[in-house]
């Protein structure tokens, strides 16, 4: 479970620059619980999603995983608990390493004894295991240079990446934007079993509304650096865009303006 609790963030403070991206922001997700955020730019998810990953310190607030208060702990005591999945293929993993070195490295990560990027005949076994319910054939490229693959393929290796760690929480960032819509489907849909399967407790940052109804178990809408629109269960069924639109237009008191949201 996280627990995020009246998140305060502003950047350049004092000076003509100065914005407040999270303004007291909540958000409980509980165990196992796959959370869709959406908003439009500059509403504040990337900052939200970085203080959670403890890359920026928080003005005010708490941030709790587990019911462990997290908020003072610097980003790489945090890579246990926290896993992401960033929106450009390439930042999740490392090209010149092969795709089992990458496979071993996120193996151990948040683990005591870890053996680093060095794989054995146990986690060869098991990453071509977990590859080869991918359906790409990966399974036969363990050795190929993880910068051979393409957006989708990495994405694809990326999402199996974050759920070998014992993490707690997966973050989404944005991650099938860069990628056509058939791949950006089939990487959907991987995500969908992956936090399902795993009991993952997922947050997902998304551009689409369509795929912030679609997909998990309840949709955020942030604004203003915090949340404003928060659906789930029987209030979420059948849902569609233009009913998301009305709901944050009737508890926001403004229209939504944003393109790149309203067309996605
Ligand atoms: N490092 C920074 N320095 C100064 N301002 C920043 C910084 N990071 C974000 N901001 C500002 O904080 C606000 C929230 O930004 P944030 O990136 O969290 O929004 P977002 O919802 O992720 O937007 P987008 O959908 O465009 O990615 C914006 O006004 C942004 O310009």
């Amino acid at each position: 479970m996280i627990v995020c609790e009246n998140l305060k963030i502003t950047f350049n403070k004092g000076t003509v620059m100065e914005t407040r991206a999270l303004s007291g922001l909540n958000l409980t997700v509980p165990k196992g619980q796959f959370v869709c955020v959406i908003g439009s730019n500059g509403s504040g998810k990337s900052t939200m999603q970085n203080a959670i990953a403890g890359e920026l310190p928080l003005d005010e607030g708490r941030i709790l995983v587990d019911d462990v208060d997290i908020t003072t702990w610097p980003a790489p005591k945090r890579t246990g608990l926290v896993a992401r999945v960033f929106q450009d293929p390439l930042a999740g993993s490392c090209e010149n390493l092969t795709i089992q070195e990458n496979m071993s490295l996120a193996w151990s990560r948040g683990r005591k004894r870890g053996l680093g990027r060095a794989v054995t005949k146990e986690t060869h076994a098991l990453f071509r295991d977990k590859l080869s319910r991918l359906g790409l054939g990966l399974e036969n490229r363990l050795e190929d240079l993880m910068g051979l693959l393409s957006g989708g393929q990495r994405q694809a290796v990326s999402l199996l990446m974050a759920s070998l760690q014992p993490s707690s929480v997966l973050m989404l960032d944005e991650h099938t934007s860069a990628l056509d819509p058939r791949i950006a489907a089939f990487v959907m849909d991987l995500t969908r079993d992956i936090v399902q399967e795993n009991n993952l407790t997922a947050i997902m940052v998304t551009h689409s509304m369509r795929q912030a109804l679609d997909y998990g178990d309840r949709t955020v809408m942030l604004h203003g650096g915090r949340v404003v629109l928060d659906v789930a269960g029987e209030d979420r069924k059948g849902l569609d865009v233009p009913d998301l639109i009305r709901m944050f237009e009737k508890a926001h008191g403004e229209e939504l303006s944003d393109d790149s949201l309203l067309l996605s």
